[in-house]
């Protein structure tokens, strides 16, 4: 006697906190497993009813009593195909993170997550209780084994459901995207189901939430860990699998195998797909960007049309005195061959207004850094204005290095709603521009190899005041996202006087980080909830050489 399950996989972008709108998406999607690829069962990712990471609408009552009355519409609208979904589950010993069986029309088995994640930007243990027990569920004579996410990547869940009898382990996901996330992801999995011996069904969510953004990549392995269907990265998705069971012999038979995507690529796509879902899932109509003839401007506006189309990207260059020409001239290159509206509006009068104003109480100061500051400020102020006006909101473009060191104004160009590449160090800002140009010629060759500049202050260059990206970049990455000593990155081979400074200037700058804009998350170490350090602190690293 054979038996045999197909399995869909639904690789689905949910939105935090719109239950009622995930339960339609998930509902549409069961008909068209139903219908178009005759599934018996389709797997959705972890808590799917409510997005993930939920965060403080757990707290609130009626946030859970809604997800039971949603739970309860999709148990009795779904007809002719049973579903596994993840949902929180409030009961009188605690909240849970739960994954079930709905099963002709009613919830059939649950399961209560056992390894809460409380790393990096996981925060579990805030809202949920673990649970203790494996949970396997007969269906149509092949057994599966329920389980969330984190508990693959522990030893002890996986291997009590196999040993209650699991045949298949089914792993829902709420996984979201770094660098090199995908084969880290796969690695884990495959090295689990090859250990138990027993096949791994994987799906993840995908989108955009605030500064994570879910890849996707939904996969299914074979008892020795060998990947047999594969489903792309950064797209919804919905795909089968056929388990057969004959006698003792479990076979598994995919339907998609998606090629990995080259590093850049991955990383470019995941920056558009945050984009394109923080504006669009908070409702904006589109995004005005102040284009400035340099690279991070230049690369946001390209992300910004390729999340969102070039209708709904603005652009406005705001000259100076100190704007060189070839920044006039890159910057309308770079419209023009986007397609984008371009507007032009000088911040020269603005600036003369404020310094006239000012000149009582400034009499017999320096020229400073007050002096650029207002420049920067005259063009936040006029970004806030058009977004007030055109309803289009500011995208600001400092890049991880700047925003280590605070080389960016407060309430000036750091003024925006979102950040495309705050966790983009400056030298993978170029790596990006340059994968950009390969898809098609957008981004003027002269952005791309110009000496960077604020252009605040004539013949200004970054390197006037950091060291140059190719040393600052890798001392911040040992820094801040390895939070290696002092003293071990000068033995790396760092001068002390720039890792002395730059330290300081990461420390110092905690108070502008703690102002700014959200923005995707690249690296394992973003700043935000995955970076948490005090703005007021007597603590001093670079003391202990
Ligand atoms: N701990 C603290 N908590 C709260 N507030 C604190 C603070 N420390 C200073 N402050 C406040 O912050 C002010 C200083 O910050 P801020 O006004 O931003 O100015 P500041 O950091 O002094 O200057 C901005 C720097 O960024 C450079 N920049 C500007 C624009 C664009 C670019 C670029 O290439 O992209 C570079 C510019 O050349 C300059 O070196 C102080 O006057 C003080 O009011
Ligand atoms: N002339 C300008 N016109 C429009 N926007 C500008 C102009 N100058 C600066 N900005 C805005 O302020 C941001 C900070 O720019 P700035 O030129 O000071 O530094 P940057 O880090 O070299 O950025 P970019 O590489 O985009 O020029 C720019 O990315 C841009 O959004
Ligand atoms: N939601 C989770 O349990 C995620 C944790 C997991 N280690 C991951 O990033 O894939």
């Amino acid at each position: 006697m054979s038996s045999e399950i197909n399995i869909g996989l639904a690789q689905i972008n949910v939105t935090v906190g719109g239950i009622e709108q995930n339960v339609d998406h998930i509902i549409d999607f069961a008909r068209r497993a139903r219908d178009e690829l005759a599934c018996d069962l389709m797997v959705c990712s972890e808590l799917v009813l409510t997005g993930y990471p939920p965060e403080d609408l757990l707290l609130r009552s009626g946030f859970n009593t809604r997800v039971q009355q949603q739970l309860q519409r999709l148990c009795e609208t779904v007809e002719g195909i049973d579903l596994i979904v993840g949902y929180p589950k409030k009961t009188a010993a605690g909240l849970y993170n739960m994954c079930a069986l709905i099963r002709d029309g009613r919830i059939d088995a649950e399961y209560a997550k056992i390894k809460l994640p409380n790393y990096s930007v996981f925060d579990e243990k805030r809202y949920f209780e673990p649970g203790e027990i494996a949970c396997v569920v007969e269906y149509k004579g092949i057994n599966l084994g329920l389980t969330v996410c984190e508990d693959i990547w522990h030893d002890g869940p996986i291997e009590a459901a196999v040993a209650e009898g699991a045949e298949v382990i089914i792993n829902i996901n709420g996984s979201p995207y770094h660098s090199n996330k995908i084969p880290e992801r796969r690695a884990v999995v495959c090295a689990r189901a090859n250990a138990t011996q027993t096949p791994v069904v994987y799906v993840n969510q995908i989108g955009g939430q605030d500064e994570l953004v879910f890849d996707g990549a939904s996969f299914v392995t074979d008892k020795n860990g060998a990947v047999i269907h594969q489903m792309a990265s950064f797209e919804e998705g919905l795909s089968s699998v056929v388990v057969v069971r004959d006698q003792a012999e479990l076979t598994l038979t995919g339907s998609e195998m998606e090629p990995e995507l080259e590093p850049l690529a991955s990383i470019y796509n995941a920056l558009v797909l945050g984009v394109r879902d923080y504006v669009q899932k908070n409702g904006f109509s589109g995004v005005v960007i102040g284009l400035s003839g340099g690279i991070d401007s230049a690369l946001t506006t390209t992300i910004a049309v390729d999340a969102l189309g070039a209708d709904n990207v603005d652009v406005i260059m705001m000259p100076f005195r100190y704007t060189s020409d070839i920044s006039k001239e890159d910057a309308y290159a770079e419209a023009k061959a986007l397609g984008i509206q371009y507007h032009v509006i000088s911040i020269e009068p603005m600036y003369d207004a404020f310094m006239q104003q000012l000149a009582p109480v400034f009499e017999g100061t320096e020229q400073d850094t007050t002096e650029e500051n207002i420049q920067a400020r005259c063009r936040g102020l006029t970004l806030m204005a058009y977004s007030n006006k055109t309803g289009r909101m500011v995208l600001t473009t400092g890049n991880k290095s700047e925003m280590s060191v605070g080389y960016a104004t407060l309430y000036g160009d750091m003024v925006g709603g979102y950040n495309a590449i705050k966790d983009v160090p400056k030298v993978l800002v170029y790596e990006l521009a340059k994968y950009r140009n390969t898809v098609s010629q957008v981004i003027p060759e002269r952005v791309i190899t110009r000496e960077p500049s604020a252009e605040l202050r004539p013949d200004q260059i970054d390197s006037d005041s950091l060291p140059p990206y190719e040393i600052l970049d890798p001392i911040l990455e040992l820094y801040v996202e390895q939070d290696c000593p002092p003293a071990e990155i000068v033995a790396k081979g760092f001068a002390r006087e720039y890792v002395t400074q730059v330290i300081r200037m990461v420390d110092r700058n905690e108070y502008k980080r703690r102002q700014a804009a959200p923005g995707v998350r690249i690296t394992k170490r973003a700043f935000g909830r995955d970076r948490r350090y005090p703005i007021t602190s007597g603590f001093r690293p670079e003391v202990d050489w």
